[in-house]
């Protein structure tokens, strides 16, 4: 091992209560909202085809010109509540909001720049109605904060002379005071989410990730911090020279999951995939076609799959620069909604099985008793379900909605589960009671009793 004065702080999973609620809450809304909703990837009467929030690069437009579209920043649909209701229907148990993209503009009123809503027609404190119009639907609500900032001039991508350390000086310290004026003065705030810190000028810094982290734990103690903010003494980010994860979880699933054969690593500490709705837009983009759209179940696949591995799914809304949501959205949030009010028990609390993954879909496993769920993607055409269990594992019942099916041995340590024939218009579930065996934890620990 290396000595390191900024590497990880610990290592294994948080099991602390405020870690076991952002592991339990599994599922999460992503929102990328910004003064980029205005354009929506249009520019001149040009459409371009890459994130809408990166249109002031792609289109090369001067920092005076995009910074000035503050000036019609007035979401007349906005309506917070509304929102929040949409998220708890869809089975959201918490929610990540943008603070600050890499435009550098503030949706809460920062005293640390006038890029800030307060200067908008809009004016009022929008992240601070999301905070209350979220927790008011029980849902918990994460930080999304953007270290790179086009609008500031003390900014750096690289320490290249003795002015742009003291220029980048003074933006840490810049950024510091905003995250310190986010953790006060939004007190119920539970997690942050760092983006924009790989660049070098980070990476030469790493000892100013860890003070802003062990800062943000000091205002609000239990704060989940994620991976993509840290680098340590030499530059390496998310994981430090030693091989051990900086921060509280993985997050450098973006727009990606990991395999569930080749990949079962991440299961040895937290992790987060986010993930957009077309193929790489995250905030409104007036023209979805360019791409492929995600299906509501095709999405619902990607949040099994990522519980199935013991990680949290966040699943990003692009909100328009007038407050509304688009229909797909909306259409995503019904669709997954319904079947997560009659299933949610397979996701929320629940983590890897440590069961070998089959073709037909996903197992995951509740934090406590002796049940392995088995979500089903794919219907076998003999309705046959393979299950192989760990040694000496039986498994003594097999319900579906509740009505029983038919578990037959067909080798050592080898099952078939009955899937009843049926046309399946949304994934079924099936929930397993299995006994003995050394993955099951509840019948080790009533061994251990
Ligand atoms: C190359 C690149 C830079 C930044 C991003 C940002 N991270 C995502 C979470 C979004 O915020 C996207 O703008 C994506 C790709």
């Amino acid at each position: 091992e290396v000595p390191l004065k900024y590497g990880a702080q610990y290592t294994g999973k948080r099991t602390d209560e405020a870690m076991n609620k952002w592991r339990g809450n599994r599922f999460g809304q992503f929102i990328h909202w910004g003064l980029y909703a205005i354009p929506g990837g249009v520019w001149n009467g040009k459409t371009y085809n890459y994130a809408a929030e990166f249109l002031k690069s792609s289109a090369k437009i001067p920092t005076s010109t995009w910074d000035s579209l503050m000036y019609q920043f007035n979401p007349v649909k906005f309506n917070a509540r509304q929102w929040a209701k949409m998220a708890k229907q869809m089975g959201a148990r918490y929610m990540t909001i943008t603070t600050k993209h890499h435009e550098g503009f503030c949706l809460w009123p920062s005293q640390y720049t006038d890029f800030n809503i307060g200067n908008t027609p809009y004016k009022k404190d929008i992240l601070k109605e999301l905070v209350e119009a979220y927790n008011a639907e029980g849902i918990d609500v994460n930080f999304y904060y953007s270290v790179l900032d086009w609008h500031h001039p003390d900014w750096r991508y690289d320490i290249k002379s003795p002015e742009d350390s003291v220029a980048f000086r003074r933006f840490l310290q810049f950024a510091s005071g905003q995250l310190r004026e986010l953790a006060t003065n939004y007190p119920t705030v539970k997690a942050f989410w760092f983006d924009g810190t790989w660049d070098n000028s980070i990476k030469k810094n790493g000892w100013w990730t860890l003070e802003v982290e062990q800062m943000l734990k000091k205002i609000r103690p239990g704060a989940v911090v994620n991976s993509r903010l840290r680098a340590d003494d030499f530059g390496k980010r998310h994981i430090d020279s030693n091989g051990k994860l900086m921060g509280d979880y993985e997050s450098g699933y973006e727009r990606r999951l990991p395999n569930p054969v080749k990949d079962v690593q991440v299961t040895r500490w937290d992790w987060e995939a986010c993930m957009t709705v077309p193929e790489n837009q995250w905030g409104y983009h007036k023209d979805w076609s360019v791409s492929h759209v995600k299906s509501p179940l095709e999405l619902l696949e990607m949040l099994v799959h990522t519980t199935s591995m013991g990680g949290n799914f966040l699943l990003n809304f692009g909100p328009a620069g007038d407050g509304s949501i688009r229909a797909e959205e909306q259409h995503i949030a019904r669709t997954i909604g319904a079947w997560m009010q009659q299933n949610g028990q397979v996701i929320y609390d629940c983590d890897y099985a440590g069961w070998e993954k089959q073709d037909w879909g996903y197992f995951t496993k509740p934090r406590t008793g002796n049940i392995v769920n088995m979500v089903v993607f794919n219907i076998p055409v003999n309705g046959l379900l393979k299950v192989k269990v760990p040694a000496g594992t039986k498994i003594s019942k097999a319900t579906l909605a509740g009505k029983n099916v038919k578990v037959e041995e067909i080798a050592k340590d080898q099952f078939f589960i009955h899937l009843p024939q049926q046309a399946y218009k949304m994934p079924p579930v099936i929930v397993l009671e299995a006994v003995g065996g050394a993955k099951t934890n509840a019948q080790y620990q009533e061994a251990k009793t």
